[in-house]
C-alpha cells in the first residue's frame, strides 16, 4: 500500500484494470482475480521489495556439497537471504524500483512463483519446504489490494512523507507507519 500511496500513477493503472474486470459489480470474486495480471505484478512486485521475512527457516544439510568452491558441510545449518536476492543488482535491473511493468505479459510467466524453473526471489521460500501457505496468502493479498483499490483511493498526507524504511521485528516491518488519505472512490 506504500508503494501504491508514493506511485498513484500505478495506483490508477491497478484501478483501471480492476473496473475493466469487475466493472460495478457489488463484490471482485476469486475468479476475476486471475483476470488481473497488473494486480498479480503488484504483488509480485511488493513481495520481491518487501517480503514480509527477509530469511526462511534454517534448513539442516544433509550431505557435503561445494557451492561455488565453498564447502558446505553436512548438519550444517543454512538460511537464504530472500530479501536480499529479491533486491539483487546482478539479477534485476534498477532493483529498488517498484515497477510492476517487469512482471507483466511474458515476464511475469518467467517469474513462476513456485520456483520451479529458476530463482530469481523467493518470498515464500522454494522446493519441498516451500510456504505451505502460498496460494492462501496469495489469494489474501491479491483480494486485500483488489478491494481497497477498487473502492477507496489511497494518497499521501502532507507532513507525513511515506518512509520505507525497514524494522526486523518477528517480520520485516516499516520503521514509519504509513499515513494515508483513504477516500471512497465513486461507485
Ligand atoms: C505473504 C504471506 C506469506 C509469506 C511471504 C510466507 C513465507 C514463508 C516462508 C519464507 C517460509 C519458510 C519456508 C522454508 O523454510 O523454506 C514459510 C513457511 C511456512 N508457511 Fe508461510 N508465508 C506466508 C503465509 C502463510 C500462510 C497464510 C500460511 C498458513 C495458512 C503459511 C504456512 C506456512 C507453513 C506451515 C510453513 C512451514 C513449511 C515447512 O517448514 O515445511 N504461510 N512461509
Amino acid at each position: 500500500m506504500a508503494n501504491l500511496v508514493k506511485n498513484q500513477n500505478i495506483q490508477e493503472k491497478l484501478y483501471s484494470e480492476i473496473q475493466g474486470v469487475v466493472g460495478s459489480a457489488e463484490e471482485i470474486k476469486e475468479d476475476d482475480l486471475g483476470k488481473m495480471p497488473y494486480l498479480k505484478a503488484v504483488v509480485s512486485k511488493g513481495l520481491r521489495l518487501h517480503p514480509p521475512t527477509h530469511f526462511v527457516l534454517p534448513h539442516t544439510i544433509k550431505e557435503d556439497i561445494v557451492l561455488n568452491g565453498y564447502l558446505i558441510p553436512k548438519n550444517a545449518l543454512a538460511n537464504f537471504m530472500v530479501g536480499e536476492m529479491g533486491r539483487d543488482p546482478k539479477v534485476w535491473k534498477d532493483p529498488m524500483e517498484f515497477k510492476p511493468e517487469r512482471f507483466s505479459g511474458d515476464e511475469y510467466q518467467e517469474v513462476d512463483i513456485t520456483r520451479s524453473k529458476e530463482i530469481k526471489m523467493m518470498p515464500f521460500s522454494a522446493g519441498r519446504r516451500i510456504c505451505h501457505g502460498l496460494g492462501l496468502g496469495t489469494l489474501h493479498m491479491e483480494y486485500f489490494l483488489a478491494n481497497s483499490v477498487r473502492d477507496f483511493k489511497w494518497m499521501g498526507v502532507e507532513g507525513h512523507d511515506v518512509d520505507m524504511s525497514e524494522k526486523m521485528e518477528f517480520t520485516v516491518m516499516m520503521v514509519t507507519p504509513l499515513w494515508a488519505h483513504v477516500s471512497p472512490r465513486p461507485k
